[in-house]
């Protein structure tokens, strides 16, 4: 009897979306699996946000297949449904409510996934206090939990929305430019927070940042023109002479 097959976990296979004739995304092909993170780099227009956009239902594409789970076909969901599958973004911007602590705007974020009209005066169940526990242990503001959010840094800020993100147990997590506007020890942490949620779920960072890139130490995506330029290590992919050309030699 042959093994199982667990189909990958995101399939994006020949996806082309076009603005107006011009190609945001050409004929482009990539696969991420279980508990998989993947950096994808590129120039400013290659094609990263639209890519995005296709993976969460923003943007619809006018050809090929995008399957979550093998059998889940994003390109006829709405956004909605793709984010109750379990695909979370974050954008580059920080979200949080500022009025609120640290930990209200996880509770919030649990609360939301169990339905709208749960508010936060609803009681903790012991189940939520524990996960929030888990969570900003695992967001390193174990410390800030009773702070408003507004007053935190941009780093932290931005590790809290991670939090929420995580709150809605996402099985993978689109992460935009993390690292943009971070300390060198934010970028650092950051790497390492990522590392970590990646032991257990797929996530896949757009970033410019090469020092973060490299930290996270994982197989690196480059994209150019809408499609797949280069593929492997990062080692690899910035020894690419083409990769060279149009985006780190610049
Ligand atoms: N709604 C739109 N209408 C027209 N053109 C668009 C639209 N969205 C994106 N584009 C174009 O598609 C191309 C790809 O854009 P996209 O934002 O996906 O690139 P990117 O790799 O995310 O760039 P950056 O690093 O600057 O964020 C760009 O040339 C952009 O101008």
């Amino acid at each position: 009897m042959s093994a199982p097959v667990t189909p990958t976990l995101l399939y994006l296979d020949d996806i082309t979306v076009s603005f107006d004739g011009f190609r945001a995304l050409n004929s482009l092909s990539l696969a991420i699996d279980h508990a998989e993170m993947r950096a994808i780099i590129g120039p400013n227009g290659a094609g990263k946000t639209t890519m995005m956009d296709v993976i969460t239902g923003k943007t619809r594409p006018d050809q090929g297949t995008a399957l979550f789970e093998g059998s889940h076909d994003l390109t006829v969901l709405d956004e909605a449904a793709i984010a109750e599958l379990g695909i979370g973004r974050k954008f580059q911007t920080p979200t949080v409510f500022e009025m609120h602590s640290v930990e209200d705007n996880l509770l919030l974020a649990i609360k939301d996934k169990r339905g709208p009209f749960l508010t936060l005066f609803s009681r903790r169940t012991t189940l939520e206090r524990e996960r929030i526990e888990v969570l900003l242990e695992r967001i390193r503001l174990t410390a800030h939990r009773y702070r408003k959010a507004g007053e935190l840094s941009h780093g932290q800020k931005q590790w809290l929305e991670i939090g929420m993100l995580l709150a809605q147990e996402p099985k993978l997590l689109l992460i935009d430019e993390p690292a943009a506007g971070m300390t060198d020890q934010e970028t650092a942490d950051t790497a390492e927070l990522l590392r970590d949620i990646a032991k257990t779920k797929a996530v896949v960072v757009v970033e410019h940042d090469m020092t973060f890139v490299r930290d996270l130490n994982v197989k690196v995506t480059c994209l150019h023109d809408g499609s797949v330029l280069a593929e492997g290590s990062l080692d690899a992919v910035s020894a690419n002479e083409r990769v060279v050309e149009v985006y780190l030699g610049r």
